[in-house]
């Protein structure tokens, strides 16, 4: 199998400056030759090309959703690598960017299998819709239109439909919901396993119903990995940091888990941010992390 490295150089859905500068930083700590040593063939398709917009200009689109046209600009070009990656028979391995690319890779991946199943690992629900949203940050908001709700601009990204059944959907390690958010998840079909409960019964445990929910549901899982789902006093590189989270080992348990579970197709790794990071510690991680991921994809 052939790995597409896609870097998302973006952070308007994070309206933060510094994930934009990830992917540069992961080619620099050298993910590449190191997947590569694994013995997979990779080739770097490149960044996305992100257009430029001033600060100034942010809600010039839309009043309550930041750098909407940036976001689904970049997001479409997105999908389409990514669906060209997998018609190829590749692994697209999305280098982030903040959250928001979840709504151009998922596109990208859901044409091509129809029981698409996702596994969403994050701190966050980025269940907002535009109503929901305190912040207007588009990262906050992905999960949730790629299974229909929210602004049809990024419902219908890319192909006008729906890209996810809801109960092909599972949210793990949850802490920080908005109130909307709650109620979007406590109504959805969404299989959530929050924080306590992770807590209360072991990662092992997580794992093992998260494989059997999905296995006999779905023909393939693209995992989209938010890296503060990790307690925030191991990761000081990413910009929306929440304590109370999983260890960088129950991380590394899980992740690999999925990639040896057979049925992983894609991955998000996202809001690495460099800018404030401290002596690379989180970049350090990230690679620790997705060298283990590739360790034992199946
Ligand atoms: N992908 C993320 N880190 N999302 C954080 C979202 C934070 C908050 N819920 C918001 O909507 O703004
Ligand atoms: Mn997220
Ligand atoms: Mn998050």
């Amino acid at each position: 199998m052939k790995i597409n490295v896609i870097g998302m150089p973006i952070h308007y859905g994070a309206d933060k400056e510094g994930c934009d500068f990830a992917p540069n930083k992961l080619r620099e700590m050298n993910i590449q030759k190191t997947i590569e040593n694994l013995g997979y063939e990779v080739e770097d398709l490149g960044d996305i090309d992100v257009v430029k917009v001033s600060s100034e200009d942010k809600f010039q689109d839309h009043p309550k959703m930041k750098y909407l046209n940036a976001i689904l600009d970049a997001n479409t070009k997105l999908a389409e690598m990514v669906h060209q990656s997998i018609s190829k028979g590749n692994f697209p391995l999305i280098l982030g960017g903040d959250h928001c690319l979840g709504l151009g890779s998922i596109a990208g991946v859901s044409t091509h299998i129809e029981k698409l199943g996702v596994i969403w690992i994050d701190a966050h629900g980025d269940l907002n819709t535009l109503e929901t949203s305190p912040t207007g940050n588009i990262h906050g908001m992905p999960l949730a239109a790629s299974m229909g709700l929210g602004h049809e601009s990024l419902v219908n990204i890319y192909k006008d439909r729906i890209k996810i059944k809801e109960d092909y959907i599972v949210h793990i390690a949850g802490r920080d919901l908005d109130e909307g958010e709650i109620e979007i998840l406590n109504q959805s079909k969404i299989k959530a396993f929050p924080m306590e409960m992770v807590k209360k019964v072991g990662m092992t445990k997580i794992i093992e119903e998260t494989l059997q929910y999905l296995k006999s549901r779905v023909d393939g899982i693209h995992v989209s990995f938010d890296l503060d789902a990790i307690d925030s006093r191991y990761v000081p590189g990413t910009g929306t940091k929440v304590d109370n989270g999983i260890t960088v080992e129950e991380a590394r348990q899980l992740l690999t888990a999925l990639a040896s579970s057979g049925m992983m197709v894609s991955l998000d790794f996202v809001e690495l941010n460099p800018l404030l990071d401290v002596n690379d510690t989180t970049a350090k991680i990230s690679v620790d992390l997705l060298t283990d991921i590739f360790k034992n994809l199946k």
